[in-house]
């Protein structure tokens, strides 16, 4: 009996994606649950002759970006907190381009991604093929060169037999909790259909086991001797508690050890918001409730946090506490001159609880009035109504300009209520997905997230474009609850059109759309800096001034996801937006709400700090006065 398989490189590729499982915790899982394709020259002969002939258990999917289809697969990834993908071949050139942002999106997030981009041919024979850039120091270069930057695990398939190994290593990172995110294999158009003789046993079922790295004696009896040092300690809660899935472990170190905690933007909803202990987003977007805990805390303790920016409020928020990390990757552990337990978070944290013993912190009543403030400052927000002297959230600076917006958009709804009113009407068990824009902001300060794992953020890359694609792939994760992308009118207009993808599939998704006319959260941080409104309202060129400072534009957005077959509903009062979500729950179609609302009517930031470049010498006073209280807000950060 032969003990191989004559098979071209893409029939091998899809007979081997068959074939893999991951095994967490004692349970075994199919690791690729399909594969997203967009068919050009670049792969519809190789890998689509592949998958028509035998695509064995995958699913296939046809985007319509290869951007948002392998933004879809991401936050499929994603919402399956790591244990199961769907892959993405593109064709050749501008196809496979398309893909870099979320390569690096992906990366960014630490979520794993698998590409398999078409490529140039590998015997040259036909070079310049259509789409091949010639770059003339090095013929070697090919468009999928730009992802190596942004995986992290890159290879290029040029002979079929090198595709055992680049597919073994692109397995072991993707299912690689310290280490995974996008990894491209590009696959020369060429090379796709040519056979070899490929060993039986490549085949063979492989079971990819995802460990619980545990923490070695010494870093937990470091931890622990830190800890009883102090009396105010302060967990984090990051993405990589939700993806070890150690919710309840650190539920319960909290509660022994009496000590509240802060939510990332990733980690968001992996414990209610209703928890005691729970104080809500931190940061830069956090509330007011976590910050001013955090301003107190004598030590830090994050768990699975990658420590950025938002989080840390640019190093600002934790400028004298001790920091302690628990972190599967020795490299985000490593981070703020940490005291490092390098583990899984389940399995460090009980390692540490056990040792512990009955330490106790010595908090007495901050926890609770702080979340009292927080839920009266919330209740304020839920209320913020327009009228007579109205004062927007972001005062000052296009105050006299509002009226303006109102007659334009033809509402009078501020962002903060109809946040509000949202999140009393969705089902508790519905899943909100969002990236960019002022609504992460919003909602890792306001969002009540009423069940676990139903907030799901992309703020490693917050990539304007990933709210409706990641809704779709959010949705094909969990298909038995109501999704919903939470995304500005900016975001829609960068890419939407995957929405008509959860069509085709029969997967509903609902957009909730923020019409403020502008990219409203990037108006608010020039200005906060001391520039004027430029190049951020949606504003048609004046024939008069030459700038795009004229009338306001209009963009009704209800009729375009109309046109594509969406139920959709255009809403200018909170009558019409109850009744609308109301009558959106019974669609089975996706459905589209087009939500008018009126700029600067988003939360503020909350005794918090972002550090952005800001120019050190210009005309303008306000620029020179931004300058200077940048410069006296880096003294009060942590040097690195
Ligand atoms: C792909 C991409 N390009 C640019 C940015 C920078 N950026 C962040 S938010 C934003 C504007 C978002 O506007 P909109 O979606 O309308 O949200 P709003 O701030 O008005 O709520 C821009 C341009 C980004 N995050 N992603
Ligand atoms: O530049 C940015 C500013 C943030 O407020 C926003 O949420 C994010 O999308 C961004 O890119
Ligand atoms: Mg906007």
């Amino acid at each position: 009996m032969t003990n191989t398989i004559r098979l071209t490189t893409a029939q091998a590729v899809v007979n081997f994606l068959n074939h893999q499982f991951v095994e967490f915790d004692g349970k075994q899982e199919r690791f690729i649950k399909g594969i997203f394709t967009i068919f050009g020259h670049g792969n519809v002969t190789g890998l689509g002759q592949a998958l028509e002939e035998n695509a064995g258990e995958l699913e296939v999917y046809q985007g319509r970006n290869e951007q948002g289809m392998a933004n879809a697969a991401m936050a499929f990834a994603k919402q399956k907190h790591r244990k199961q993908i769907i892959a993405c071949t593109s064709s050749v050139g501008p196809g496979a381009a398309n893909m870099v942002t979320s390569a690096a999106t992906a990366t960014a997030n630490n979520i794993p991604l698998l590409l398999l981009p078409g490529d140039v041919f590998a015997t040259r024979q036909p070079d310049p093929v259509l789409q091949q850039i010639e770059q003339t120091h090095d013929l070697s270069i090919s468009t999928n060169d730009a992802f190596r930057p942004v995986s992290k695990y890159w290879d290029r398939v040029s002979r079929p037999e090198q595709l055992m190994s680049a597919m073994i290593n692109a397995m072991r990172v993707l299912t690689n909790p310290a280490d995974t995110g996008a990894v491209t294999i590009a696959l020369p158009q060429d090379v796709q259909g040519e056979a070899w003789d490929f060993p039986k046993s490549f085949f063979h079922k492989r079971v990819h086991r995802i460990e619980r790295r545990e923490p070695s004696r010494e870093s937990v009896q470091d931890a622990v001797k830190l800890i009883q040092s102090k009396k105010k300690p302060l967990l984090i809660f990051g993405g990589g508690v939700r993806y070890s899935e150690a919710a309840d472990s650190f539920v319960q170190f909290a509660e022994t050890f009496h000590i509240p905690f802060g939510e990332t933007q990733a980690g968001k909803s992996g414990v209610e918001s209703s928890h005691p202990l729970n104080l809500g987003g931190i940061g830069v977007t956090g509330n007011a409730a976590a910050n001013a805990i955090a301003k107190e805390a004598d030590v830090i303790i994050g768990v699975g946090t990658r420590f950025t920016d938002f989080t840390t409020a640019s190093k600002q928020l934790f400028a004298n506490a001790d920091v302690l990390t628990i972190n599967i990757s020795e490299f985000h552990a490593s981070k703020l001159d940490a005291v490092k337990v390098v583990a899984d978070a389940k399995a460090g944290l009980e390692a540490i609880s056990t040792a512990l013993g009955d330490y106790k912190s010595s908090y007495a009543n901050e926890i609770v009035e702080a979340k009292q403030g927080w839920q009266d400052e919330l209740k304020r927000l839920y209320g913020v109504t327009y009228g007579e002297g109205f004062t927007p959230e972001i005062a000052g600076h296009l105050d006299e300009k509002l009226p303006e917006y109102k007659e334009a958009l033809n509402t009078e709804l501020t962002q903060t209520s109809v946040i509000g009113k949202i999140n009393d009407l969705l089902d508790d068990n519905a899943i909100i997905v969002g990236a960019a824009g002022s609504l992460p902001g919003d909602l890792q300060r306001m969002w009540a997230a009423k069940s676990r794992n139903t907030y799901h953020m992309e703020y490693g890359y917050s990539c304007m474009g990933y709210e409706i694609a990641g809704a779709f792939g959010a949705k094909l994760a969990e298909p038995d609850k109501e999704v919903y992308a939470m995304v500005g009118d900016g975001s829609f207009l960068m890419l939407h059109t995957e929405l008509v993808t959860s069509m085709q599939e029969g997967k509903k998704v609902n957009i909730i759309l923020f019409d403020n006319s502008g990219f409203g959260c990037i108006n608010n941080l020039q200005m906060e800096n001391g520039m004027g409104s430029f190049g951020t309202e949606f504003r048609k060129r004046s024939p008069q001034t030459g700038k795009m400072d004229g009338e306001i534009m209009k963009v009704n957005f209800a009729q375009v996801a109309a046109g594509y077959g969406a139920k959709t509903y255009s809403v200018h009062t909170m009558e019409e937006l109850e009744a609308a979500i109301e009558d959106s729950k019974k669609q089975t179609i996706s459905t589209l709400i087009d939500i008018k609302v009126l700029p600067k009517t988003m939360t503020h930031g909350y005794d918090s700090w972002w550090h952005v470049g800001i120019a050190e010498v210009s005309e303008n006073e306000s620029i020179q006065h931004a300058f200077e209280k940048k410069k006296t807000n880096l003294e009060k950060a942590r040097a690195y």
